[in-house]
């Protein structure tokens, strides 16, 4: 039986890569690179939390308290490891640190001067918040860039960040305050993944206004304890890190109930009889490019050992504990009636 996931629980972290970079924990044999990289006034005169001069020792004490961090899931200050002439070079860094409390985590980065007019700020702090955005437990990242320095504050716009206004934050290179703009960035405000429909089937018609229908059969299964199962979209699809039902697209010539029991196996590993599925409500959903009809079915009895065939996280949800779950738009109304009905 799957274990009740806690949405606030720390995910593992693996190394994330781009088509140039690694961001991967710092390492104790980082310490005299990052060392010589950030102890540039160019640098750090744009970083609230690095003191100048850097002194070396501090390097040392920053990296063990790094992993330390990562362990106990309540920040990831990474690496940005490039690749030059076959050898590993640290580029720069880049961190999240989560403020579980109000469901964010703030997003910081610094590039070694040599680096800089590549792009590896951009390509490395966007991977980190497409990473942040479906693992951790929040509904937004925050982040802050100096008044003065437009170079950042391109950067947050061009990953994905909305500029909420202005305020004044504490500077150690600095010594005192100084004026910054404060950005925010929510899932919807990831760049480039909009929600794609599936192709068309041959025979589509669009929708009154101009939209396709697409059809995805989904199913709430129920535990003997009268939990729901929820699971968690992984990252590289549209909506990754928000929680819903499980099930998928009709394909064609599909039953909406034959589709639920080709996901149930693929997704879950669990066979489930057509007569086990009980028709519940359904989802009529407009998204920016496609309208959803999700019919949702109930389910308590199948076979085999709920298992993540795809890397998804799992909850077994009370039902009066759903809201804690991000959802996506369509399954609000979905949620509500099942509260009830539980
Ligand atoms: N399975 C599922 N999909 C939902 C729910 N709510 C909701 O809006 N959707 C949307 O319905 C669509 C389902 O697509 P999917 O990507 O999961 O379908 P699939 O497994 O066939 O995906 P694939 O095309 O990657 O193979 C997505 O646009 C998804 O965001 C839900 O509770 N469960």
């Amino acid at each position: 039986m799957t274990e009740l996931h806690d949405p606030t629980a720390p995910p593992p972290f693996a190394p994330l890569r781009t088509d140039r970079l690694t961001l991967r924990p710092l390492r104790a044999e980082d310490a005299a690179d990052l060392h010589r990289l950030v102890n540039d006034w160019e640098v750090a005169k744009m970083l609230a939390r690095v003191p100048f001069p850097y002194p070396r020792e501090l390097a040392d004490e920053w990296i063990a308290s790094t992993r330390a961090l990562i362990a106990e899931g309540r920040a990831w200050h990474l690496a940005i490891v490039g690749r030059e002439q076959e050898k590993e070079v640290l580029l720069g860094c880049v961190g999240l640190t989560l403020q579980a409390e109000r469901r964010q985590a703030e997003l910081g980065y610094w590039v070694g001067r040599k680096s800089w007019g590549q792009g590896i700020g951009p390509e490395a702090a966007g991977r980190l918040a497409r990473w942040a955005l479906a693992n951790l437990g929040i509904e937004k990242l925050v982040a802050s860039a100096l008044l003065e320095n437009p170079r950042s504050q391109a950067l947050l716009r061009r990953i994905g960040f909305r500029q909420l206004g202005e305020a004044a934050q504490d500077f150690l290179s600095r010594g005192g305050a100084m004026p910054v703009l404060t950005f925010e960035m929510t899932r919807a405000d990831l760049p480039a993944e909009p929600m794609p429909a599936p192709p068309p089937p041959a025979a589509a018609e669009p929708a009154a206004e101009g939209k396709r229908i697409v059809l995805v059969s989904a199913v709430a299964l129920i535990d003997p304890d009268g939990r729901v199962l929820l699971a968690r979209r992984p990252e590289g699809k549209p909506l990754a890190g928000l929680w819903e039902f499980p099930g998928g697209k009709v394909h064609p010539g599909e039953t909406p109930e034959a589709a639920l029991i080709r996901e149930l196996k693929e997704e879950l590993a669990i066979d489930v009889a057509e007569s086990c599925l009980a028709p519940f409500a359904f989802a009529s959903h407009g998204y920016a490019n496609f309208h959803l009809l999700m019919p949702l079915y109930l389910c308590r009895r199948w076979e085999g050992a709920v298992t993540p065939q795809e890397g998804q996280a799992l909850a077994w949800v009370r039902p009066q504990k759903l809201a804690d779950y991000p959802m996506p738009p369509a399954d609000k109304p979905l949620v509500a009636l099942l509260r009830d009905f539980l």
